[in-house]
C-alpha cells in the first residue's frame, strides 16, 4: 500500500534504484520491466484499432532507453512507430543499444519533430529525472511546438522539464494528456507548478520491494483502527482536553533508509476511510462529540459565516456555536436552527470589536477569520489576541490570517499548546511569509513556515498541501478547478472546524485529518461537478455534496 502514497526526490529515487541495482538486479531488466508495463498503460488508454501512428520523442539518458523499449512493444504489436532522438550523439549504452535493436527491427525514425505532426498521439521519453538544468536552444523550439499541437501527448516518468523535487518549468516543459509515472510517485508532479504539464497521473508498478521503503516507527492502519474508538470521558474534562489535544512528537512518518520521514504522503481514499466518520458510542450525547465555535462573519460578508455554517454542518460535531456581529443573529439562526448564535459587539461597518465575555476554554475546537472582514485588525487585542492565548485547537482562515500577517502573534502561536492550523491560499500565505519565496520549492517552503510558527497549514490551490510543523506532510492529490469559486474556502474551514472539534488527536495527526478534509472537500466537488457541471458548485451545492463524498468513500 505504501507504494502507492509514498512521494520521492531524484536523488532519493536513484539511491533507490541504486540498491536495487547493487543487490543484483540487472538494470536492462528494470528498464525492461517498467517500460513493458508501462506500454500496456499506453495500448489500455490509446488502442490499436483507434490509434495507429504513435511517433516517440527519445532523450540520451535512461528515460529515453524506457522510450525505445515501450516503441519496440508497440511496434511489435503493430502500431506505425517513428523515433525522434534529437540527443542520439549523446545517447547512454543501454539507450544505445535499444536504438541498436530498435534499427535492426527497423523501427523508422525521423529527422524532425515537425515530421511527428501525423501521429495521433506522442509518446515523450525525452527527460525523466536526470533533468537537471534548463531545456534550451533546439530541444527547447521542440517542446513549444508539441506543446502547439492538439495531438495527445503521454510522459513517461515525469513531463520533461519538470524538476522531479520542486515541480519547476526548466525553462520549458512538454505539456502531457497523461503522465505514467515509474516505480514511485516523483513529488515534484503534485507540486502547483506542474499542474498545468502532467495530465492525469498514472503510478506504474515495477517491483521496487516494500522493503526497502519501510522503517521503523511506521504505523499501519490496522493499529490505527483498533484505537480507533476514543475513551469515554466526561464532557470537556480536563483530562479529555490534555489527552485529545497533546500533539507534541506525534509522528506517523517512516524513518526510512531512503525515503526521509518528512517527505510528503499522497493521502489516499484508505486514509481518509480509516479516519472518518469518527465512532460515535451508544451512549455519547453531544457536548461528547466536538463543541465547535465558529467565530465568522460581518454585516460585509455575512455569506462567509453562512458558508462557514454549512461546512461545519458537514462536519458532525455535536454542538455548533456561531459568534457572529450581533445584527447577523437572524440571518444565521434562520439557515441553522439547531446552532447556538451569540451576538457580538460591532463597530458602525458592521465587523466585530471584541468577543464579549465569551469563555473560548470550553470549547473544543474554535474557527475564526471566515468573513470577519479587514478591519478587525484595529480590534486584536480584542479579538485574535484571546483566541490565540485559549487552549483550544484553533482554525484560522481568511482575514483571520491577514491579521496574523501583521506579524504580531507569530511568538505566542508558537508556544500554543493545543494545534493551530492555518489555511491560506497562496496570496495569504505570501503575505503571512513574504521572507519566503513559495514559487522556488513550494512544498519545502510550505514544511518551512509551519516548523518556523509550530502550526499545521494546509495551502490551498489546485492541489492542497498540508505540512504539519514540516514533520508530517501530505498531499491531496485530487481537485476540481469548479471549486475556484469565492466561498469554497469558508465550508472547508468550517468542516474542517467541525471535525477537529471531534479529533482525538492521540489517535490522528493533525495533520492527517486535515489532510482528510482536504481529500473530502475536494471529492465533494468533483461529485458535485459531475452531477451540476463545473458551473453549478457554489458553496452551498458543496457542502451537501461533502457528506456523498463521505458516502461514497466508505462504499467504494
Ligand atoms: N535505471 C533504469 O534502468 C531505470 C530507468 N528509469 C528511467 O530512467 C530515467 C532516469 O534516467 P537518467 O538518469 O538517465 O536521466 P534522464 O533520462 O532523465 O536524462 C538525463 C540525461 O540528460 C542529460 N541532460 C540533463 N539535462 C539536460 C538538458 N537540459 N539538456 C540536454 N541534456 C540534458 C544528462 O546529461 C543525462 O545524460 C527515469 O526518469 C526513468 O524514465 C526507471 O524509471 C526505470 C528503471
Ligand atoms: N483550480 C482549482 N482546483 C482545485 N481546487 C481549487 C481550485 N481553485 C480553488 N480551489 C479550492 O477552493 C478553495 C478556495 O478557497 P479560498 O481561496 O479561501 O476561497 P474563499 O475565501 O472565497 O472561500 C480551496 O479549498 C482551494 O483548494
Ligand atoms: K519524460
Amino acid at each position: 500500500m505504501i507504494k502507492t502514497s509514498i512521494t520521492v526526490t531524484a536523488k532519493q529515487m536513484q539511491e533507490i534504484e541504486e540498491r536495487i541495482f547493487s543487490e543484483g538486479m540487472p538494470v536492462a531488466s528494470l528498464m525492461e520491466k517498467a517500460a513493458v508495463f508501462a506500454s500496456q498503460k499506453i495500448t489500455q488508454l490509446y488502442p490499436l484499432n483507434l490509434y495507429q501512428k504513435v511517433g516517440f520523442i527519445i532523450g540520451c539518458g535512461h528515460n529515453g532507453g524506457d522510450g525505445l523499449v515501450i516503441a519496440r512493444e508497440l511496434f511489435l504489436q503493430g502500431f506505425q512507430v517513428s523515433l525522434y532522438i534529437p540527443l542520439r550523439e549523446k545517447s547512454k549504452d543501454l539507450t544505445k543499444q535499444h536504438l541498436q535493436y530498435a534499427e535492426f527491427l527497423g523501427i523508422a525514425s525521423v529527422e524532425f519533430i515537425e515530421d511527428l505532426s501525423t501521429c495521433d498521439f506522442i509518446v515523450d521519453c525525452l527527460f525523466g529525472f536526470g533533468l537537471t538544468r534548463n531545456i534550451e536552444g533546439k530541444l527547447r523550439e521542440d517542446i513549444i511546438w508539441l506543446n502547439q499541437q492538439s495531438i495527445p501527448v503521454v510522459s513517461i516518468d515525469i513531463p520533461s522539464g519538470i524538476h522531479t523535487d520542486t515541480g519547476n518549468v526548466l525553462g520549458i516543459a512538454v505539456k502531457a494528456v497523461y503522465t505514467l509515472c515509474l516505480g514511485l510517485w516523483k513529488v515534484g508532479l503534485f507540486l502547483s507548478s506542474a499542474v498545468e504539464y502532467t495530465g492525469s497521473l498514472h503510478l506504474i508498478e515495477i517491483g521496487i520491494p516494500e522493503s526497502l521503503l519501510m522503517g521503523e516507527g511506521i504505523r499501519n492502519d490496522d493499529d490505527e483502527r483498533e484505537e480507533k474508538n476514543p475513551p469515554l470521558y466526561p464532557p470537556n474534562s480536563e483530562e479529555r482536553k490534555r489527552e485529545k489535544n497533546q500533539t507534541e512528537n506525534v509522528n506517523y512518518s517512516f524513518h526510512c533508509q531512503y525515503v526521509s520521514e518528512t517527505n510528503p504522503r499522497i493521502i489516499t481514499k484508505e486514509d481518509v476511510k480509516n479516519c472518518l466518520p469518527l465512532p460515535r458510542h451508544v451512549n455519547t450525547h453531544k457536548y461528547k462529540q466536538g463543541n465547535l465555535l465558529l467565530i465568522c462573519g460581518s454585516n460585509q460578508y455575512a455569506g462567509a459565516a453562512l458558508l462557514a455554517g454549512y461546512g461545519a454542518k458537514c462536519g458532525g460535531s455535536g454542538m455548533i456555536t456561531f459568534a457572529v456581529p450581533h445584527g447577523l443573529k437572524k440571518t444565521l439562526i434562520s439557515h441553522f436552527p439547531w446552532a447556538l448564535v451569540i451576538g457580538l459587539p460591532v463597530k458602525e461597518e458592521g465587523t466585530i470589536i471584541s468577543l464579549r465575555n465569551l469563555d473560548l476554554n470550553k470549547y473544543d475546537a474554535i474557527a475564526f477569520g471566515m468573513g470577519i472582514g479587514r478591519e478587525v485588525s484595529a480590534y486584536q487585542e480584542q479579538t485574535l489576541a484571546p483566541i490565540l492565548n485559549s487552549e483550544v485547537p484553533l482554525i484560522i482562515d481568511a482575514d483571520g490570517l491577514n491579521i496574523l500577517a501583521e506579524g504580531r502573534y507569530w511568538q505566542t502561536i508558537k508556544q500554543r499548546k493545543s494545534p493551530t492550523i492555518l489555511t491560506p491560499h497562496i496570496g495569504e500565505f505570501k503575505r503571512l511569509f513574504p521572507q519566503l519565496n513559495l514559487s522556488e520549492n513550494s512544498l519545502e517552503v510550505l514544511k518551512m513556515a509551519s516548523k518556523m510558527t509550530n502550526t499545521t497549514i494546509l495551502l490551498k490551490g489546485a492541489k492542497t498541501l498540508v505540512s504539519e510543523k514540516g514533520i508530517n506532510n501530505w498531499i491531496v492529490n485530487l481537485g476540481t478547478p469548479a471549486l475556484a469559486r469565492g466561498g469554497s474556502g469558508d465550508v472547508l474551514s468550517g468542516f474542517l472546524g467541525a471535525v477537529i472539534a471531534q479529533t482525538n488527536f492521540n489517535i490522528f495527526p493533525v495533520s492527517k485529518v486535515v489532510a482528510t478534509c482536504g481529500w473530502l472537500h475536494q471529492q465533494g466537488g468533483i461529485l458535485a461537478a459531475q452531477n451540476h457541471t463545473e458551473m453549478g458548485v457554489d458553496g452551498v451545492t458543496l457542502s451537501e455534496y461533502i457528506n456523498k463524498a463521505v458516502v461514497k468513500t466508505l462504499g467504494d
